[in-house]
């Protein structure tokens, strides 16, 4: 099992920086952070070099028995370790591809990689002249008696390239005209020094010098003439198109195709130079594919292991050529996308390897590493390929590629943290989190005050609550903690950041006053928060209370009071009296207990920062809820681009008052980090301070660039939505935030949008308000992913450039129809799309052409319908379908055909098949993708 580094530095008591650099001293390489997975083999390495007598070893004492750790933790299943993180640190996707033309011999993961695609492609390519056009190389030959070049192992040696097709129109073409790759240095990367940094933007180059090889003999023909029976082959028409258009890859494609009349000549001096070699005794290029004793040099042990290997052939297999033992391994596994329909745009997350590449776009594995290795990098399947190769792929296969953002280390870690489950028997009863939520002046902050028996509103400049306050008090000894916000925007504003501290919400709604707009606006967000709702009618002293009034205004809003049959707990309170504090504290506590909220004390702690400020004396202050776990003084945090080793904690009443330990619910102020932390930031605990750093320093260069590249997060949008939706399946509502001009216009359109029921998707109006869109509706739908609807009314300014900056759609209508058509067409672009198959013809297979390294073309005719560049065929033999594969190449004559009508003749090339024989039937379908409506 991988390990990770900082998780051994951990076992080893050692620094994980410290760790990293051994790393590379001891000679395992590419782990650039402690954050790198670490094999077992190298595991092992590692603590041999540390039972052995190396510095650190001898430093410490060794470390083969570490001293156990100062506290017990649990961190979910870890047994009380941090766990393994197995996701790899993204360092560059061409790394390995760098790496192995950096390194001087050929690696083990080369010889691999080398062998996959050999053997991916030769699954393809069971074919005639493969004997006279790839032997892997394994002596130079033209300088049979020097020690052999260090690139020479590569199977990319000796690949030779057609560089025309013909077509079964015209079958009597030129012979084949192969391309050798220059030898030594092709492109320039391969004379670079090992060690030297690689060309950042270019693909590394995996070169080989070409092995001498012989031009290929031309088939017989059946009376055993000379007459030349294949077909040339020609670039790959996408690689054709591409090069036309000018793109730099293909350009060089292009240039070594020339270079081939060169190459042709160098292979046969060589030839006649082997041939001289042969003559004196020496040791010669070993003959592959001639019968034994036909006047072959004399092969030295390696090669005669070798040839003889080739010489094994199966039962029935004797009038095939002779195959190598990569040949002979069992079935590719490049088809891993022969089932997914092709796709014309695709989104994927960097790096991806070749198999998710190849998944995502429903094209066959070996194209993208025949395309790879036509760039001269060699790749396996699960080779990384950088965000240049892939779009130079997507571009060669004519795919519109959109790339994800890769995860950062945070995500890396909050991931990790995130799925780790409490065993539940570690799961105990914390304190609810309540926050106060309403319209201003209603007396949020004067009941808290009431509630912990304090006057906090006396202290505020101007009566206003300035900052996010968080408070705990004992009531009959069950705890309970209390958020005080400034508004519901900074409620909403640590939802955007995906912090929600709050368990339950209290709208504060004066009696006096009744609902005000700012109430409904809280009861949206705590709505859209999901939490459940308590509504505390405050200031229940004053005369001449109408509470049906209040009552009324409550259920319009959807907010039901108990009185009423509903279930919405109403509270009737005086801040100024103490009436009905009591009762308010034990519904909240019932409510806690109806949820029962849990959370583990003994694990590591995390939670969100509420509030941070720089003190000029004691440095950052951080007001901080412990969300699950337990914080202790001296634990190492990192919260957001911050991070440090708690120093003291402060309790949130009584700053002279310290704590050792914050439990779950528990708001304290903790001193020791670094920066102050934005609020909404989570925080978590680590045991390596300096992956805490590394984590801060990665998130705050990463907020630089996104701050510095102004790109406004993207949210949904009428149009993205189908995009966003693939591949989120379980992604199925569609938030809505309603402005309208009337309480009628938002009646009517409530229920136009109504008849959109469907039991896969879901429209859920979060806010449905009267008044011009406010920069309060584009944070609660940045918070919340929704569109903003304006039905007769307008942005306000600030909510214009809000809506730009955090990348919001606000749409306006004037016509109610017009919603329900625009949000109907959305929705059903929610709704997986059907996939129906489309016959499209049929073609009858005349005769079979086997290609080296290109595979079995078979030359058809088509004898219904059409065939089609993008289709499926089945082959059918004696009325048995024996596959079902994409076509990979259509040629008609010499060109590439996007489709073959009916009585044409046409070359095609089944992707991962070669196995097409004479009389075969292919029947070409096309699977499509058909929208669903809403009424299907
Ligand atoms: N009569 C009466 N006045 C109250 C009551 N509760 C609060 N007030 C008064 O209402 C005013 C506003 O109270 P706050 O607690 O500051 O209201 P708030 O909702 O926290 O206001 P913001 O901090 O601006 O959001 C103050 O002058 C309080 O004295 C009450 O129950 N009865």
């Amino acid at each position: 099992m991988a390990v990770r580094i900082y998780s051994l530095a951990k076992e080893l008591k050692v620094d994980s920086k410290e760790l990293v650099d051994l790393c590379t001293q001891i000679g395992i390489t590419g782990k650039g952070s402690a954050l790198a997975s670490l094999s077992e083999d190298e595991v092992v390495k590692i603590q041999d070099y540390f039972k052995g007598s190396g510095p650190k070893a001898s430093a410490k004492g060794g470390a083969a028995a570490p001293p156990p750790p100062e506290r017990p933790r649990q961190m979910g299943n870890a047994g009380g370790r941090m766990p393994v993180i197995v996701t790899q640190k993204p360092s560059g996707p061409l790394s390995s591809l760098r790496k192995l033309r950096d390194e001087e011999q050929p690696t083990e993961v080369e010889a691999e990689a080398a062998q996959e695609l050999d053997s991916a492609l030769a699954a393809e390519a069971p074919v005639a002249e493969e004997t006279a056009a790839a032997p892997p190389a394994p002596a130079a030959p033209s300088a049979p008696a020097e020690p052999e070049p260090p690139r020479s192992h590569g199977p990319l040696a000796g690949v030779m390239r057609r560089d025309d097709y013909v077509g079964p129109g015209n079958m009597s073409g030129k012979p084949p005209v192969f391309e050798e790759p220059k030898s030594g240095n092709r492109g320039g990367s391969g004379g670079k020094p090992a060690g030297s940094p690689p060309p950042k933007a270019r693909p590394a180059i995996k070169l080989a010098p070409m092995p001498a090889v012989e031009p290929p003999k031309p088939l017989r023909g059946k009376a055993g003439g000379e007459q030349v029976m294949k077909p040339d082959m020609k670039l790959p028409a996408d690689a054709m198109r591409a090069g036309k258009s000018g793109s730099k890859p293909l350009a060089a494609h292009l240039r070594r195709h020339e270079d081939a009349v060169d190459a042709a000549k160098k292979a046969k001096a060589l030839e006649e130079e082997n041939a001289k070699a042969a003559k004196r005794g020496g040791r010669g290029k070993p003959m592959i594919g001639g019968k034994e004793g036909e006047g072959g040099p004399l092969l030295g042990g390696r090669e005669e292991r070798q040839l003889a290997r080739r010489r094994t052939t199966r039962p029935g297999d004797e009038d095939r050529p002779m195959r190598g033992p990569r040949r002979a391994r069992p079935k590719r596994r490049s088809g891993v996308s022969s089932t997914v329909p092709r796709k014309e745009r695709i989104s994927i997350q960097l790096p991806c390897t070749v198999r998710e590449l190849s998944a995502a776009a429903g094209v066959p594995g070996v194209d993208i590493l025949r395309i790879l290795m036509s760039e001269g990098a060699m790749a396996t399947l699960n080779t990384q390929m950088d965000p240049d190769m892939t779009e130079l792929i997507a571009a060669e296969l004519g795919i519109v590629i959109d790339f994800k953002a890769p995860k950062s280390l945070e995500d890396e870690f909050l991931d990790e943290i995130r799925s780790m489950v409490d065993p539940e028997e570690s799961l105990v009863a914390r304190p609810p989190v309540i926050t106060f939520l309403g319209h201003v002046d209603h007396g949020k902050t004067s009941l808290i005050d009431k509630i912990i028996g304090m006057n906090v509103v006396g202290g505020e400049s101007g009566g206003i609550t300035q900052h996010i306050r968080a408070y705990q008090v004992d009531r009959n000894g069950k705890r309970i903690s209390f958020v005080d916000t400034p508004g519901h925007e900074a409620f909403t504003e640590m939802r955007a950041r995906g912090a929600n501290v709050t368990d339950i919400a209290v709208i504060v709604v004066a009696a006096d006053d009744g609902v005000m707009p700012q109430t409904e606006e809280a009861i949206s967000h705590a709505r859209a928060a999901e939490v459940p709702i308590v509504i505390a009618l405050n200031k229940t002293d004053l005369p001449g209370i109408d509470f049906d009034k209040i009552y009324q205004q409550l259920a319009t809003n959807d907010l039901l009071p108990s009185e009423w049959g509903g279930d919405v707990e109403v509270v009737k309170t005086s801040a100024t009296t103490g009436a009905g504090i009591e009762n308010l504290l034990d519904t909240l506590l019932t409510v806690a207990e109806l949820h029962e909220y849990k959370a583990n004390p003994d694990r590591e702690a995390l939670g969100t920062c509420l509030e941070a400020q720089q003190m000029a004396d004691r440095g950052v202050m951080a007001k901080v809820m412990v969300q699950n776990g337990t914080l202790h003084v001296g634990d190492v945090v990192v919260c957001g681009d911050a991070f440090g080793r708690v120093k003291s904690m402060d309790d949130t009443l009584n700053s002279k008052l310290r704590h050792e330990e914050a439990l779950p619910s528990m708001p304290v102020n903790i001193w020791g980090l670094d920066v102050a932390p934005a609020a909404g930031e989570h925080f978590y605990v680590l045991d390596d301070i300096g992956l805490a750093r590394e984590i801060a320093e990665a998130r705050a260069k990463r907020v630089r660039s996104e701050f510095l590249s102004g790109v406004a997060p993207t949210h949904v949008t009428l149009e993205n939505l189908f995009d966003r939706l693939e591949g989120a399946v379980d992604v199925s509502t569609l938030n809505i935030i309603l402005r309208a001009d009337t309480r009628g216009s938002i009646e009517a359109i409530r229920k136009e949008l109504g008849k959109l029921e469907h039991p896969e998707v879901k429209l859920r109006i979060l806010q449905a308000m009267v008044g011009g869109v406010t920069e309060a509706d584009v944070t609660l739908a940045d918070a919340s992913d929704a569109i903003v609807i304006g039905f007769n009314v307008v942005p306000d300014e600030r909510a214009k450039s809000a809506a730009e900056q955090r990348g919001v759609q606000i749409r306006r209508y004037e016509v109610i129809y017009k919603i329900a058509d625009d949000l109907k067409q959305s929705l059903e672009g929610m709704l997986k799309p059907e996939e129906r198959e489309v016959d499209l013809g049929r073609a009858l297979v005349q005769q079979v052409y086997k290609i080296s390294r290109v595979g079995a073309i078979a030359g058809c005719r088509v004898l219904g319908g059409i065939i089609a560049r993008d289709a499926r065929v089945r082959i059918i033999r004696d009325s048995t379908v024996v596959g079902d594969y994409a076509i990979d190449t259509l040629k008609r004559e010499k060109d590439d055909a996007k489709e073959v009508r009916e009585g044409l003749e046409c070359g095609i090339k089944i992707a991962g098949f070669n196995d097409v024989k004479e009389g075969d039937l292919l029947e070409a379908y096309r699977i499509e993708e058909i929208g669903r409506k809403f009424d299907s």
